[in-house]
């Protein structure tokens, strides 16, 4: 018995130390405490707070530029500082992208030939590609129809409290669809037909935490029905793409099917990538933005004057009028700072010493720039909590990161702001809204778990609209 219980307490040992000893090259590093963030795992806490009550205070109590964090049985150094963030990290060229493990089941959906996955000389041409198809005139015409779509959805919906967080899911996707696919799934209108269905089951599946924390999972108990959707809908996006190479149109496959040096593969695993770094990031993005104007009136009024002093004919938006409202554009990033659509970015490995503040790191180091650290900087950020969009009307407010920095930061950062700027005005101009009596979001907005995904998301953020007396 005492045997049985000697080995199996050794045993134990043997794996606590195997997952969560501090590596002794890491020992000199500022660290997160493991039990609170085991017990916020494990309790299912939303990753902003998380940062709030763990992280953050390393920067703005103790000034620590870096921070160690366990996740997935491994230590991260998370930059939190942003100085050192933009500057020196994601500005060195000897840092390379560690991506999750290749056996996930999430790879199958979107394919290995993409940005993401690549390295070197084959890294660089996706990245001259897709850089440019971004570069192109952002489909301002095309965003204002899906936000003509959903004003038409909402005034057909009887009740006027809607599912805000859902509807802005549905909103990306249509405009994922045309401006990506060329094809208009109308998620918006039919959010049961299949290619939305499949699309929601099968991102949900792919991320689900505990195959994203055991990818083995799969392999041992594969689940057949999240195969054959993901399967589904690449056919899907392979069907397109086809069909474009001998009918091209104005959306992003057509661009890339253009590009000599681009083959059919390579565009379907970039179409795929598309959809899942794009729809949920938007659509977060989107959810805050309204949630704030709906919690903070004067400048949800503010920002409407603005666009009824500036936007007049309804069929003129365009890239030059909606430049000339600042302030829906300052209340936007001002929603995107205090609830960071993405907290951090996919760890990178420095292949040589490096030095962040005041901290040696050694070769082989997992390192995460932490956007939601950095945008909650007190240092940088007078009351950081504080929503707050006159910050962003000064020319000197602090330095943002809602992209990411340096080479791998988003690239469709632009085409992203255009987006939110264009449904934000287009709201703006016909309603005004607020959060429902009784509301779980009235004090503070309320984030899903997203552990796999490292999202924030507004979860069950119901909004009452009201139209504006013409
Ligand atoms: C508000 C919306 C968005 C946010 C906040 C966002 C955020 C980010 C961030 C932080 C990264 C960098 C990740 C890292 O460094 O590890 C990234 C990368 C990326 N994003 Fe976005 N994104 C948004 C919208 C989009 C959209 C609409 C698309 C495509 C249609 C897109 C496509 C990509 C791609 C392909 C990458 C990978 C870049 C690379 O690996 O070099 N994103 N995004």
């Amino acid at each position: 018995m005492s045997f049985f219980f000697l080995i199996s307490v050794a045993g134990l040992l043997v794996v606590a130390k195997f997952l969560f000893l501090v590596p002794p090259k890491l020992s000199h590093l500022p660290r997160a405490p493991l039990l609170p963030l085991l017990f916020s795992y494990l309790s299912l806490e939303p990753e902003d707070e998380r940062i709030r009550r763990i992280i953050l205070p390393f920067a703005n109590e103790k000034g620590e530029p870096v921070v160690l964090v366990w996740a997935f049985g491994m230590w991260f150094v998370h930059i939190i500082d942003y100085e050192v963030g933009i500057r020196i990290a994601m500005k060195d060229k000897t840092w390379v992208r560690q991506l999750p493990p290749q056996d996930l089941l999430f790879w199958k959906f979107v394919g290995h030939q993409n940005l993401v996955f690549t390295t070197g000389e084959e890294w660089k041409k996706h990245s001259r590609v897709v850089t440019s198809v971004f570069l192109r005139q952002p489909p301002i015409q095309d965003f204002v129809s899906v936000a003509q779509r959903l004003i038409n959805a909402m005034d057909r919906d009887p009740n006027k409290t809607v599912p805000w967080d859902k509807l802005a899911k549905r909103v990306t996707i249509d405009i994922l669809s045309i401006t990506v696919l060329g094809n208009d799934i109308r998620a918006l209108d039919w959010p049961d037909s299949p290619i939305p269905s499949t699309y929601n089951r099968c991102v949900a599946g792919l991320t689900a935490p505990p195959y994203i924390f055991l990818p083995f999972l799969d392999k041992y108990f594969p689940r057949k029905g999240i195969v054959n959707d993901a399967a589904y809908l690449r056919e899907f996006f392979m069907d397109l793409i086809k069909e474009k190479a001998t009918n091209p149109g104005n959306d992003l496959i057509s661009l890339m099917l253009a590009e000599p040096s681009f083959s059919e593969q390579d565009v379907l695993d970039n179409v795929s990538l598309f959809f899942v770094a794009g729809h949920e990031t938007t659509a977060g993005a989107l959810s805050s933005i309204i949630y704030y104007f709906a919690t903070h009136p004067e400048q949800q009024e503010a920002a409407r004057a603005e666009v009824c002093q500036v936007f007049t004919l309804k069929d003129s938006l365009d890239t030059n009028l909606i430049a000339r409202m600042p302030f829906v554009f300052a209340c936007i990033q001002e929603a995107m700072r205090m609830n960071n659509p993405s907290n951090f970015t996919l760890p990178r490995s420095n292949s040589v010493p490096t030095t962040l503040g005041k901290y040696a790191i050694p070769p082989d180091t997992l390192m995460c720039f932490s956007m939601s650290g950095v945008h909650h900087l007190e240092k940088a950020w007078e009351r950081h909590d504080i929503y707050n969009p006159e910050r962003f009307m000064d020319p000197n407010a602090g330095g943002t990161a809602f992209f990411g920095a340096g080479l791998r930061q988003c690239p469709a950062r632009h085409f992203a702001m255009w987006e939110l700027r264009t449904i934000t005005i287009m709201l703006l101009n016909e309603y005004k809204w607020s959060l429902p009596p009784g509301s779980a979001h009235k004090d503070k907005v309320q984030n899903s778990f997203s552990f796999s995904t490292n999202l924030n998301l507004p979860k069950d953020l119901f909004v009452t609209f009201e139209r504006l007396q013409q």
